[in-house]
């Protein structure tokens, strides 16, 4: 039995028989007999644990079982071994989810634990035992009790209690997860009678019914989104996830590992786990690459890889891993001249055209300018919890005859900010403010004309409090910058990428002019 390696070290241990003389803190002599005393105190606590303990077993600095007690071995038949093929055994290989290599390996005591395993649940202790020097030679485990399910109840309990909760909180963040992943429209859902819309919904259909990767081309706010979701619900791989990701919407640095993944401890803190990238999130479904011709050309390179292999490779990873992901990629862009002037790859570009829809600005299909309206007015009502209202045919007129920078997704900004300010059922063309005589009404309302305003309303319009006058050139340079990214915003119907692009700057430098302006974010 090993029991001088249990009083051979830490602070029960005596070195020396120098002790035996020295001197305590209060200056009392300790008796000359001290260090056989400590020794015998080191031996008598070992003795105590082994047997007041209902089981104690010493491992070596290897991790291998060198004794175990009397009372340990009732546990043996429960683990599965006898006492020849379990003393001289590896502890992790006979004791199922010990932590007793970890005391070895990072000599810190575990005072007081559950472990739950084949033989039950049991409250135990581990301890290192160092020699003289402080270095591990091994270690002992004491099983304190068994069954504490009865014996402490109330802790158990809460335990238990505990761990419900925090099971029904991943349950729920999967399912929150799951339901966002889920598509949102479908192809009849897609509001539109004009013929352009008809068009584009017949195109759909017959993607849909495809494996191949699918180019939306249009405006910014005209529907590709939706349009992507809806092609999705009607293909095969409706069951199975929808995931998006907005290029110009993640810094150009993190993109690969928002495509690919990290694998486990490629990095330390927040991604030290690991983490899947949209490819395998969005396997077996579809992946919507938004804002395609925003992609770096580095990663354009890596793109067309796994669109080639179907196989990606998380950063910190030399494993590749077999995705199954249909592509839709979308853009506002005109990607045949982004290939022209080398900023966009023309295998990539080819590889996506396969089958490209072109989604008509708003300008091009008024005549669902009513029924567009309509929904979103419902949904608006719906979301905000506000009355529903309707559009009188001088409010249609004037809509009709604004310029839908924006398209659809300005459309909805300003109809539920008319909604906002006004607490009448129908809306009509002052509450969008529009000068007292309008046009007249919105039957024989001409298709394609292109309408020369903008709307006077706009969620992202400058503040109307009065502003003082600028003073120094720098607040003057500064108010005309603040004005210029408010007319961008608004004309883009609030977004950020697009109105970057229409102001000549990289998306990184609006963001951060906009932490500058924060006013320019909210709604008035
Ligand atoms: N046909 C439609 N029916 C109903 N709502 C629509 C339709 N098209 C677009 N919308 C609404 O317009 C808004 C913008 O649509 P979406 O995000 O799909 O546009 P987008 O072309 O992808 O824009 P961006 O290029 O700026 O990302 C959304 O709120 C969407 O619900």
């Amino acid at each position: 039995m090993p029991l001088d390696a249990a009083a051979g070290g830490g602070p029960l241990s005596a070195d020396d028989g120098s002790r035996a003389a020295s001197a305590d803190s209060d200056g009392r002599q300790l008796p000359a007999d001290a260090d056989s005393l400590l020794k015998l105190a080191a031996r008598s606590l070992f003795e105590l644990f082994a047997n007041s303990a209902m089981g104690t077993f010493v491992i070596d600095r290897d991790h291998r079982i060198v004794w175990i007690s009397e009372g340990y071995k009732q546990f043996l038949p429960a683990l599965g071994h006898d006492e020849a093929h379990f003393v001289g055994r590896r502890v992790e290989e006979v004791v199922p989810n010990t932590l007793m290599a970890q005391v070895i390996d990072t000599g810190q005591p575990i005072l007081v634990d559950l472990l739950t395993n084949k033989a039950g649940t049991f409250v135990v202790s581990r301890l290192p035992l160092r020699d003289e020097r402080g270095e591990v030679i091994g270690a002992i485990g004491m099983v304190l009790l068994d069954h504490p399910e009865s014996t402490m109840q109330p802790l158990i309990a809460k335990f238990g209690r505990l761990q419900r909760e925090l099971d029904a909180a991943h349950a729920r963040i999967a399912e929150h997860q799951a339901a966002q992943r889920r598509p949102r429209y479908t192809i009849a859902g897609f509001i539109g009678s004009s013929d352009a819309a008809l068009a584009v919904k017949r195109q759909a259909r017959r993607v849909a019914a495809t494996d191949t990767t699918v180019l939306l081309l249009g405006e910014t706010g005209t529907g590709k989104e939706v349009l992507a979701q809806a092609i999705h619900a009607a293909s095969a791989r409706a069951a199975l996830p929808f995931v998006g990701v907005n290029i110009a919407a993640v810094p150009e640095t993190l993109l690969e590992a928002e495509f690919f993944g990290v694998a486990p401890g490629a990095y330390t803190g927040a991604d030290r786990k690991g983490r899947d990238g949209k490819f395998k999130l969005a396997h077996g479904g579809t992946l919507f690459l938004d804002e395609i011709g925003d992609m770096p050309l580095a990663l354009q390179a890596k793109l067309l890889r796994v669109l080639q292999e179907q196989e990606v490779e998380p950063l910190g990873s030399n494993r590749v891993e077999r995705v199954d992901v249909r592509v839709i990629a979308a853009t506002s862009r005109d990607l045949s001249a982004m290939v022209a002037d080398g900023r966009f790859r023309a295998d990539l570009y080819y590889r996506l055209n396969v089958l490209p829809i072109r989604l008509p600005p708003l300008r091009k299909r008024l005549s669902d300018l009513e029924a567009l309206a309509e929904v979103l007015m419902e949904d608006i009502a719906r979301r905000s919890g506000l009355a529903a209202r309707s559009l009188a045919p001088d409010a249609l007129d004037w809509l009709a005859h604004q310029a839908w920078p924006g398209n659809i997704r300005e459309l909805r900004n300003v109809l539920e900010q008319a909604a906002l300010m006004s607490d009448e059922r129908v809306l009509h063309a002052r509450h969008f403010g529009a000068p007292a005589a309008t046009s007249g009404p919105v039957e024989g309302m001409p298709a394609a004309a292109v309408p020369a305003r903008a709307p006077a309303v706009s969620v992202f319009r400058l503040p109307d409090l009065p502003q003082p006058p600028p003073r120094t050139l720098a607040e003057q340079v500064a108010e005309v910058e603040r004005r210029a990214i408010a007319e961008a915003l608004a004309a883009t119907g609030g977004n950020r990428a697009a109105a970057a692009k229409r102001l000549g700057m990289p998306r990184s430098v609006l963001y951060e002019r906009l932490t500058r302006y924060p006013e320019l974010l909210q709604s008035p």
